[in-house]
């Protein structure tokens, strides 16, 4: 691992990305700081799982600079951005496990698969790994054997099995009752102090996410609409964020998708 350098684990200076005309990010910047919990909000649509894969390195920007520890993501080979990608948990949406494997077999698969270690201290490690998520008893089980929410926290003891340095989730709290969602929340922030990684969060929760986070994002005309604490964008009179902060169905985000005159729509109908 690099030694730290700066206060930052990720900087995206300058960002932009498109799909074809398709313009996604725009001159975006931002940093995620070291050992906090961020989290990367917005209206949907707005880039945000795209921002995920631009610091994955599962695509590239078009210009600009995504830097994580001091590196440059865009600007890696093969083999350089598969050793960054070791030092880096990512949890899509419903992050999958394999099906055909246990729960156990599941969170050791990245240690077979990138270490030398003994089979001895994988089990240390897995076991380890599965009672932070608080699941060391489920570790025969089947994905099929358990919960929706207990396979995310089975998907999060895999994502930190090689001690990363970021952690990303897109959309963790997606479809879970109130009382996982309350768990999923906290053992997001848990781990963060407890392993002390950083981590990188994409929710539409603003209740759960604003509960947990250091620092907020928000992303909206492919920038940065506004940044800050919780504390700061809760009381904050900028219409958007007030908008987007009290979920309100109409703001300078409109509720009606753009469309005719709703009197020359009718008359056309009643002609
Ligand atoms: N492979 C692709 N080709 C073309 N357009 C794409 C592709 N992937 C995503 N998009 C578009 O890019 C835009 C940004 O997508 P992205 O998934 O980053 O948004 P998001 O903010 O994460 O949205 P949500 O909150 O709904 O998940 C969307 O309009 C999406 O339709």
């Amino acid at each position: 691992m690099n030694t730290p350098t700066s206060s930052s684990l990720v900087e995206i200076r300058d960002l932009s990305f498109d799909y074809g005309d398709r313009v996604i990010l725009k001159n975006l910047s931002f940093n995620v700081p070291r050992g906090k919990v961020t989290a990367l909000m917005g209206v949907s649509g707005g880039g945000k799982t795209t921002v995920l894969r631009l610091i994955g390195g599962q695509i590239r920007a078009t210009q600009g600079q995504v830097l994580v520890n001091d590196q440059d993501v865009s600007r890696m080979n093969q083999q350089e951005l598969y050793a960054a990608r070791r030092r880096m948990g990512m949890l899509f949406q419903f992050g999958a496990l394999f099906t055909d494997m246990s729960v156990f077999d599941n969170v050791a698969f990245p240690l077979r698969e990138h270490t030398a270690l003994s089979e001895d201290l994988i089990r240390d490690i897995v076991l380890m790994k599965l009672d932070a998520v608080g699941l060391r008893g489920a570790r025969d089980l089947k994905p099929s054997e358990i919960s929706g929410g207990m396979s995310r926290r089975v998907a999060l003891a895999r994502a930190i099995a090689l001690d990363p340095d970021l952690i990303m989730y897109d959309e963790p709290f997606a479809g879970l009752d109130p009382i996982s969602l309350g768990t999923a929340a906290r053992l997001i922030r848990r781990l963060n102090d407890s392993l002390g990684i950083t981590s990188l969060i994409v929710s539409h929760d603003v209740t759960e996410t604003f509960e947990i986070a250091d620092h907020v994002v928000i992303l909206a005309n492919g920038g940065v609409a506004a940044q800050g604490t919780p504390a700061e964008l809760r009381v904050s009179e900028d219409p958007l964020i007030h908008q987007f902060v009290h979920a309100l169905s109409d703001g300078p985000v409109p509720f009606h998708y753009p469309a005719p005159a709703a009197a020359q729509d009718y008359d056309r109908r009643a002609a």
